[in-house]
């Protein structure tokens, strides 16, 4: 067995801080991030990045074109040229790095509104009361917000709209390694179950062009869909069922695609949508349902997403999973495994229904 000081340092994360740091004052270089978010934040809100798509500029020229105080506004450009999202060059000019490109708007594989979602109050919020969370098993969203997070998105359109651009960019490596090694050409008709503006299921119907499906999701989702279909020239195989997934779900499809949503949801409120699932694959054998979603690890292993947990723990009161729980939710609601992908990622797990008897 090893002992605390033959454990890995949960890959390097406490090693962030840029100074060696004795082992008792390791955690005080997770704050590193703390001040980099910080600085990134408003450099994104006033459009810094855009600003700079077309070559460097100062950052009194930049002040002056956002309104933004000057001396304020260079210290975060510096900041954010010193952890590597701009670069800061002779003559007082700052330009975008690769990472600082991830911040535009509009372009290919952006991270903007994602960045801008979970550094944004509603994300961070939460985080001011975790203990609320640990003491009481209840997601510290509610206590803050004195309602549950979609209940919230429901009430505030801006938050919801925010949301729903930022799922359009929940595309981590892990999504494109299910997308190249998966078949989902095996499927005629594909629903994405929760799934948000369209943007996988259309992902999915542009790579196997034999495919149909149907987007589920609530109506004021789905009613941003149909944009991204026609951009991606899928729309003619595409349609949308407005949604309550506790409720019912289309049937006659041959697959029921759930990405990045059963985490959302603690074991009842999963088991619900399974079940929704299951009622609509009825007596088809064929039918598959597809899961995508972390696949934790054993005790001790380093897991990304061990860390994404604590977010759904105090923002949702959802959870990521193991393959033992992921096996008996999805056996409650009367399916059995038939795929064994690895754990430690994001990961597709294919389910058979298991006839009623
Ligand atoms: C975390 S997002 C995931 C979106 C998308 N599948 C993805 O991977 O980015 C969860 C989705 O569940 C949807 N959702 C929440 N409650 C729902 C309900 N009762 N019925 C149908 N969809 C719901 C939300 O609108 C949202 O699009």
């Amino acid at each position: 067995m090893s002992s605390p000081d033959t454990l890995p340092d949960a890959s390097g994360v406490l090693s962030w801080f840029p100074v060696e740091l004795p082992p008792q004052q390791r955690v005080l270089g997770l704050f590193v991030a703390k001040w980099a978010i910080g600085a990134l934040r408003p450099l994104v809100q006033l459009r810094v990045p855009d600003l700079l798509a077309d070559g460097s500029r100062t950052a009194r020229d930049l002040a002056e074109e956002t309104g933004a105080h000057g001396d304020s506004l260079y210290r975060v450009l510096r900041c954010a040229a010193a952890i590597g999202v701009l670069r800061e060059l002779p003559g007082g000019l700052f330009a975008l790095t690769p990472a600082g490109e991830g911040l535009r708007s509009g372009t290919p594989g952006s991270a903007r509104e994602m960045f801008l979602f979970a550094s944004d109050p509603m994300m961070w919020r939460p985080y001011e009361d975790v203990l609320h969370s640990v003491r009481t098993g209840a997601p510290s969203f509610e206590h803050v917000f004195g309602t549950s997070f979609f209940a919230y998105l429901e009430e505030n359109p801006a938050g919801a709209e925010l949301f729903d651009r930022a799922m359009v960019q929940n595309h981590y490596p892990g999504t494109d390694r299910i997308f190249e090694q998966y078949d989902f050409g095996r499927f005629p008709r594909i629903a994405d179950v929760g799934g948000g503006r369209g943007q996988f299921l259309a992902e999915v119907l542009s790579r196997f062009p034999q495919c149909t499906g149907v987007l589920c999701d609530q109506p004021q989702v789905v009613a941003q869909a149909r944009e991204e279909f026609e951009r991606r020239g899928v729309a003619g195989r595409a349609s949308v069922a407005e949604t309550d997934f506790f409720t019912g779900l289309p049937s006659g499809c041959d697959a029921y695609f759930v990405k990045h949503t059963l985490h959302n949801w603690d074991d009842e409120r999963a088991g619900t949508i399974l079940r929704r699932v299951r009622e609509a694959v009825g007596d088809d054998a064929g039918a598959r349902l597809l899961i995508v979603d972390m696949l934790l690890t054993g005790p001790g292993e380093w897991d990304l997403g061990k860390l994404t947990d604590i977010e759904m723990m105090v923002a949702l009161g959802g959870r990521e999973r193991s393959r033992d729980e992921w096996n008996r939710l999805a056996a409650a609601a009367g399916f059995e495994p038939a795929n064994d992908p690895a754990p430690g990622d994001l990961a597709l797990l294919e389910y058979r229904p298991v006839p009623a008897s």
